[in-house]
């Protein structure tokens, strides 16, 4: 049973980011000479959409996430969050890394509130923390410190201290990569629960092929390095979506196919 509150928080509701990447390259300066990471890429995601990236390893899917994110500029091309230029990483846009990277000296709740500290509005907007720990089932876990939760529950924190701000975008890299491959599965149905319920947009860089095509609505594969698009998968099934799906596993065949895998495996 999922663990996140099956209440809807309608309060929790958000209008999802239009990002447009248009026309992007992005090199890297190295002592041997300038890595070219992205090459030319167009690719938009409309509001509340949920798009994955898949590709071979070092092909640029992390360096995307970062431009979209606003923590790089990109070499050339523009980056557009409902149409205005992405300069800065700015709170409506937040980053959900592989490791939860929580304070072990601070409670799940200040952990959360963190976001909302920095931002100087913690007095004000307490009530939020509480919310976005109720939206990743953790309410009861407020007073506890980072060495008392499971994997799982770690990153649950991590997202709460994301959805906290409020983001109308969810930059998520690899965020179950670390977890056992039951709580992975667990955490997969919880986050597009967490993403039809709240509505933010959503871009997710995952190596698991079989999570890209269960989560996300388009899956995008990339070539390797400089990263183009090789070719975008539609996956229309409606949520909640069963894993034994026959479509799901024709997407699978195709992007292994994509990336150069026999699908017998
Ligand atoms: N800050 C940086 N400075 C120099 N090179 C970098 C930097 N960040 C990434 N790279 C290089 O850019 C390339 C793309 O890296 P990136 O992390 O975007 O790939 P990826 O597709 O996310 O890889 P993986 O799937 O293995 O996580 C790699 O060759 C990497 O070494």
């Amino acid at each position: 049973m999922s663990a996140v509150a099956s209440e809807p928080t309608t309060s929790n509701k958000v209008a999802g980011a239009r990002i447009e990447v248009r026309n992007v390259s992005h090199w890297f300066d190295l002592p041997a000479g300038p890595l070219h990471v992205i090459d030319e890429l167009d690719l938009s995601i409309a509001p509340g959409e949920f798009v994955a990236l898949l590709g071979p390893s070092g092909c640029g899917k992390s360096t995307l996430l970062r431009l979209v994110a606003g923590l790089e500029p990109a070499t050339t091309g523009e980056l557009l969050h409902d149409g205005a230029p992405i300069t800065d990483p700015d709170p409506s846009r937040i980053v959900v890394f592989q490791d939860p990277t929580l304070f072990p000296w601070r409670t799940v709740w200040d952990n959360v509130a963190l976001g909302l500290q920095a931002r100087g509005i913690l007095r004000a907007q307490r009530h939020r923390v509480d919310q976005a720990l109720r939206l990743v089932g953790l309410q009861d876990f407020a007073k506890a410190f980072p060495h008392q939760l499971s994997g799982g529950m770690a990153q649950r924190v991590a997202l709460a201290r994301a959805l906290v701000n409020d983001p109308s975008l969810l930059v998520l890299d690899e965020p179950l990569g670390k977890l056992d491959s039951l709580t992975r599965l667990t955490m997969q149905t919880e986050l597009v629960d967490l993403w039809q319920r709240t509505g933010f947009s959503a871009l997710l860089v995952t190596h698991d092929v079989e999570e890209a095509l269960f989560m996300a609505q388009r899956v995008v594969v990339f070539s390797d390095r400089p990263a183009r698009i090789r070719q975008v998968l539609v996956n229309d099934l409606p949520y909640p979506r069963h894993r034994g799906d026959p479509r799901l596993a024709e997407l699978r065949r195709e992007a292994l196919a994509l990336l150069g895998l026999d699908a017998s495996w």
